[in-house]
This record gives C-alpha cells, structure tokens and sequence, in this order.
C-alpha cells in the first residue's frame, strides 16, 4: 500500500538493513537460540518488569552493515525473521524502536492501543497538503479529528453489507477485466499466456476503487487507457518513486535535488485530477437539487452529500483512499494466483467450490462469494504468506507494559507482521501455502492475531471489506474460466519490500480456457 501508513513505515524502511535469504537459515542465535526456545526462555523470567534498557538490541553500526552490506534494503521483511532468531521476540532495532514479534505481544500491545491510535509521524505526506490548504485524509490526520473523520468514512465502507452495495460496480469491472486479459492471452505466441499480470491487476484495481470512490469509470482496462488517466497514472508512480529519495535526504537538500519537485509533482497530478472528477460530480448533484430529483449514488454521493465534511476535506479523504486502495489489492491478487498456479490441488478444490456455486456465463455476486470458505481461505493464506503491508507501527501516549517489560508513553513499536505470519508455533510449515488452515471444520484455528494483514481495531483498514469483494469476485471469475499455470520460462519469483510486498519480476501466467466454458 503505497499510501500514508507506507510513508511512516518507508522513512523506517530506509534506514533498516537485510540479510540474503542463505543467510537467515545460519544465523547465529547469540542471545535466544531457537525462536520456539526464545519465547519460553523468555516468559518464564517476567516476574520483575524490566524497562527499554534491558531489552536485546541492534546498535546502528550492526544494522547499517545488515542492510548495506548483507542486501536486507529490499528484504526488510526477511531481516524481521533473522532478527527475531538472533534477538528473540521484543527487541530494539537498530533506529531505537520496540520491534514485537510474536502473536502474543502483539495482542498484548494492540489491545492497549489509544482511543485515537498512531502509527507515527506522517509529515511527508502533509506537506502538498499543507502548501494547498487541503485537508488531510484518513492516514494523514490524527486524535479526535481522525475518529470523527473515521465515523464518516466508515459508514457506507466498513460492514460487508455496506461493500455489497458496490458489488455491481466490481461486477462491470471484473468483466472488463476478463475480457482484457482474454484478448491479451489470445495475442500471446501461445494463445493463453498473460505477460506482466501484476500490471494489469493494478490496472483492475485502480478501475475498480475509482470506480466506487469516483462513481465513473477511468478507462484503465481499455486497450488505450485515456489520456488524462494515464497522466493520473504517472502521476502516482512519480509521487511514489521521488517519496523515497526525499524521505532519504535532509531537508535543506530539497531545493538542491530534483526529487523534491518531482514529488510534489506527483502529488498535485494526483489531485488535480481527483479534483476534476470530485467537482463534476458535485456539480451533478447540485444540478439534480435544483431540479428537484432525488441525489442517489454511492461513495462519493454520500461524502459530498455530508455536511460534516468541506469539499476540501473530501478531497483529502479520497486521494488517500485511492492510494490505499491500489497496490495492496493488486498485489494480493498477484501472489493469490501465483501461488494457485504452483498448487493444483488448491486449485482444483477452489474450482470446484466456485463451479458448484456460479455458472461460467455468470459474474458472482456479493452473496454467491460469501459462501466460499474455500476462496475466503485462499486469499486469507495468500495474505499470511505475503501479507502486503509486511510491517507497521504504533506510538502509544500512556505507558504500557509488553512482555513483562515496562515501556514509557511515545515509546515507538514496530509490528513484525512477516515474522509473525511465518512463526512455526503458530502456523507449521510457514512457507507451504495451505489454505485449509483457515477453514472451520472442526480443527484448531490459528491464533487470530498470527496474521492480522488489514490492521487491528479502530485504526484497522477501512477498505478491508471492498478490497475483499473486489479479490473474491476476480478470483471467483478467473478461475472459473481458466486454469492458471506457471510460465516455465520464470525464474523463482521472490518478494521484495518496497514498502508493500512486490514481486522481484515480471509475473506471466499461463491462462488455460477451461473445457466447455467460453469468455465474456
Ligand atoms: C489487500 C488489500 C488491503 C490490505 C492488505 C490493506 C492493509 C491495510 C493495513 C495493514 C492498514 C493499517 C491498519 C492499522 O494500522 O491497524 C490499512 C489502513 C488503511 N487502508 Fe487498507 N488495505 C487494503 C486495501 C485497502 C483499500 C481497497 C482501501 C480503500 C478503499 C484501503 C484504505 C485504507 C485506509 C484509508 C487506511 C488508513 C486507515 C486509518 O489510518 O484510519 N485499504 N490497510
């Protein structure tokens, strides 16, 4: 996601290092040996609390030489792994903050957060706000102001009933999505092969939020995308692209180097075109009050129609829902079908559950996903596997006490959701893809706070139950027309941290039409 929550973890990213993956199975287990032995060693000396000082530690000089020199840069979930092997549970990494490390603390951590919970300073992403006068969105503002603005966005968002609302619009787009990739497969050498699906997929999910949060479509699934979108487009790339750079060097730099300007170039591509569709829509409802016709619509209609919000706050809001909403979901969707392709028995069973609930010439509904365990616990694995956002982060304003250890308020942590979703205690086999660990057939679930990938509490994803819908629906279809298989000509496909979890290269797949069904 490369939105707010990315820039407070990206200002970390920068300056935490990694390991190479050979590395991470002979790391030296100098303080806590193995991780199970770890967390037993160390409930069991909790009688008197300890405080940030007793805590193992990574200095600066140990962590610059793990991202420098061992290549963690681009592998910061990785180093999360091979420092709680080396360090244990709870630690302090090498930029001074609490990293937590298991399901357990991070319950005990999360269930103390705020009333108004933090994830830290956000000061990049308000500074074109700032300079505009625009109001800050979901990730940007903070205390009371983000819980009334959360009270709105929730609304119409949050509850899967609410998501259903939105399932016509996914519907459109998902169906353009299949016969874009059908056209793609088909003029492929092979006739089935889809070259660089992760951009497509961005493709989709840029259409389909824009879809809801602008109630018009883009064009992003055309076979030329519109001018102005691909400028949006662009724009979002630059903004992200210069993000880095900026957050890395001193302020006073700013003016001296051009990434400055580019970022802040980025962002204003990015709302002036918000902008544009925002106004035409707002125009459209005063047109249609003066009228005296009923306003209906869906996202955008209820923003505009709130009196609680100015329009510079809705364009505030929903910049940042959009970036939110774009690389998480597509991402997701990469890993699901990637790792599909690569377990044909997972993809069997889903093919079935989905055939026995909608037809090949059908789109399924809203109602008709949410009786898939099957296709729930598909994407449930995929983001354990590859949780997209793998780390995040929280600063409390009273004190609080984690595995027995006291903490001060401001005390900043960071929550190691990778290691955590990979802990062998919690789910054994970590990097085998088993969806049936999540389905309720009598067994033990996994401890709910193993992989918690959309957040926890009030501060939780917004766009979790969207996101959802637009994932099952895709799947849902994709699947029931074709069988998904690797490109034998791919090398291993590995995950990089670019403040989501990317692939390290382009992923092509095989779509194989499926006997007796037809597309579009
Ligand atoms: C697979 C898809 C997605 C994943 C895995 C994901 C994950 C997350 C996570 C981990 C957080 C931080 C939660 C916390 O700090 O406890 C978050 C926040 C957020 N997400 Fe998502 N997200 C996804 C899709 C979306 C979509 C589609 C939207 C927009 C409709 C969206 C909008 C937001 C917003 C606005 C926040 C900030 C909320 C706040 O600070 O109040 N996300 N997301």
């Amino acid at each position: 996601m490369s939105s707010g929550l990315s820039q407070c973890l990206m200002k970390r990213s920068s300056s935490w290092l990694l390991p190479s993956t050979a590395a991470l199975t002979r790391v030296d287990c100098r303080v806590w040996g193995s991780t199970s032995s770890a967390t037993q060693d160390f409930t069991s000396f909790q009688s008197k609390p300890r405080t940030l000082k007793d805590l193992p530690h990574v200095s600066s000089l140990e962590m610059i030489y793990r991202v420098v020199c061992q290549g963690f840069y681009k592998r910061l979930h990785e180093l999360q792994i091979y420092e709680k092997q080396r360090y244990g549970p709870i630690y302090r990494d090498g930029l001074k903050s609490v990293s937590v490390n298991t399901p357990q603390l991070l319950e005990e951590l999360l269930r103390n957060d705020d009333k108004f919970p933090c994830r830290g300073d956000m000061s990049l992403w308000k500074d074109y706000r700032d300079m505009k006068g625009l109001g800050y969105g979901p990730f940007t503002v903070e205390g009371e102001q983000w819980y009334n603005l959360r009270a709105t966005l929730n609304k119409r968002m949050l509850h899967p009933k609410d998501s259903a609302e939105y399932s016509g619009a996914i519907s459109e787009v998902v169906t353009d999505f299949i016969k874009r990739v059908d056209y793609l497969r088909q003029c492929s050498p092979t006739g089935d092969l889809v070259t660089n699906l992760a951009n497509e997929l961005y493709h989709f999910s840029l259409e389909g939020i824009a879809s809801i949060l602008f109630e018009t479509r883009l064009g992003c699934l055309q076979k030329k995308i519109p001018a102005g979108t691909q400028d949006f487009i662009n724009a979002i790339g630059q903004m992200f692209t210069n993000s880095v750079p900026v957050m890395m060097t001193p302020k006073w730099s700013r003016h001296m180097l051009p990434y400055y300007h580019r970022y802040i170039g980025g962002w204003e591509g990015i709302f002036d075109f918000a902008r544009e569709l925002i106004d035409k829509k707002m125009e459209d409802i005063q047109q249609r009050v003066k009228r005296g016709q009923n306003v209906e619509g869906e996202y955008l209609t209820y923003l505009l129609s709130n009196t609680q919000m100015s329009m510079k706050d809705v364009y505030g809001s929903v910049a940042e829902l959009l970036l939110a909403g774009v690389d998480t979901t597509s991402n997701t969707l990469t890993w699901a079908l990637h790792l599909l392709s690569r377990n044909p028995r997972a993809q069997d069973r889903l093919y079935n559950e989905v055939s026995t609930f909608v037809r090949a010439d059908q789109t399924p509904s809203a109602a008709a996903v949410s009786q898939m365990p099957y296709l729930r616990a598909v994407v449930k694995e995929t983001l354990r596997m590859y949780p997209v956002v793998p780390m995040n982060a929280r600063i409390l304003s009273k004190n609080v006490t984690v595995g027995g250890y006291q903490f001060s308020k401001n005390t900043p942590f960071i929550l190691c959701h990778y290691a955590i979703s990979h802990d062998e205690d919690t789910f054994p086999e970590p990097f085998q893809f088993k969806p049936e660990r999540w389905l309720r057939d009598g067994h033990k679930l996994p401890n709910a706070f193993g992989s918690i990938p959309f957040g926890f509490g009030v501060r939780g994803c917004v766009g979790r139950r969207i996101a959802e819908l637009e994932m099952y629906m895709l799947l849902c279809q994709l699947i029931r027309l074709f069988e998904i298989k690797p490109d034998p000509t791919m090398g291993e496909l590995k995950c990089i941290c670019r403040t989501v979890l990317v692939p390290d290269q382009s992923v092509n797949l095989h779509l194989v039409a499926r006997e007796c069904d037809k597309v579009g």
